[in-house]
């Protein structure tokens, strides 16, 4: 692949650099990939972001002095990190009342997995298959209750403040100083990452899809994390 322009990488994180794992909390940065992310650093001069639905503090916990300098999209938009600036909501106490009612309603016993985040909540249901149109519904409940986004994933309906959207982090960190001008390359495997890949592509870059999922919505199509990580290497070699 021949890019026209400076190389900028901007990566999806669960499912795209780590493989998707039976809990949110089960998830491990190996050291190759701590490696590659400071390799990446590195040989772009900074242009690496790392576009999450998880929160800004879970990526920090398990990333650790790695993501230093590095442009962090959290929260599926919502919470922005460069240059040393931050961007995101006002908290609010509204996710943590819903983390207990949900437990209420579900109990930990029927394998529903509550994920509290900053500005959202994860209702997991990989564990307990045949409840999905059962949490479904309930997260459209608590969404209409509280004028709360519903983001459907990997197994999970995340509960989102409003205006949570990929595409626009991807705007965003392309207009900081250190992307200006550079050529994307959006890797990402499912739904939310579907607007992210159609920015990348509006700065002249290209959409990589990991699994099947979003294929049509891309320019290349690898298997999974491993591939991911061995086409990283081969972009900065
Ligand atoms: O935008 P991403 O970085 O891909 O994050 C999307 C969500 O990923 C996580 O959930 C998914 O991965 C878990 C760990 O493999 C898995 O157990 C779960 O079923 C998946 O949906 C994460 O927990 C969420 O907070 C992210 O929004």
């Amino acid at each position: 692949m021949t890019l026209p322009k400076p190389l900028a990488l901007l990566l999806d994180f669960d499912g795209t650099l780590v493989p998707i794992v039976a809990t949110p909390d089960a998830i491990v940065v190996s050291d190759d990939l701590h490696a590659l992310i400071a390799e990446a650093m590195e040989r772009l001069e900074g242009r690496v972001a790392i576009i999450s639905g998880r929160s800004l503090e879970q990526l920090d916990a398990l990333w650790g002095e790695s993501l230093r300098g590095v442009t962090v999209a959290a929260s599926h938009g919502l919470e922005l990190r460069s240059d040393g600036l931050l961007s995101a909501p006002e908290h609010s106490a509204l996710f943590a009342r819903l983390a207990r009612e949900t437990e209420k309603r579900f109990g930990a016993q029927r394998g529903v997995v509550i994920e509290l985040k900053s500005f959202g909540l994860g209702l997991h249901y990989r564990l307990a298959p045949t409840l999905r149109e059962a949490v479904h519904d309930w997260a459209r409940e608590c969404a209409e209750d509280h004028r709360l986004a519903i983001q459907p994933g990997d197994m999970v309906f995340e509960l989102l403040l409003p205006g949570a959207n990929k595409g626009e982090a991807v705007r965003q960190i392309m207009d900081r100083r250190r992307f200006a001008g550079s050529s994307p390359v959006y890797i990402g495997d499912d739904l939310t990452d579907i607007p992210a890949i159609i920015a990348a592509r509006k700065f002249g870059g290209r959409g990589i899809a990991v699994g099947q999922k979003i294929a049509a919505h891309a320019d290349d199509v690898l298997s999974g994390p491993a591939e991911v990580i061995s086409h990283i290497r081969k972009l900065l070699a």
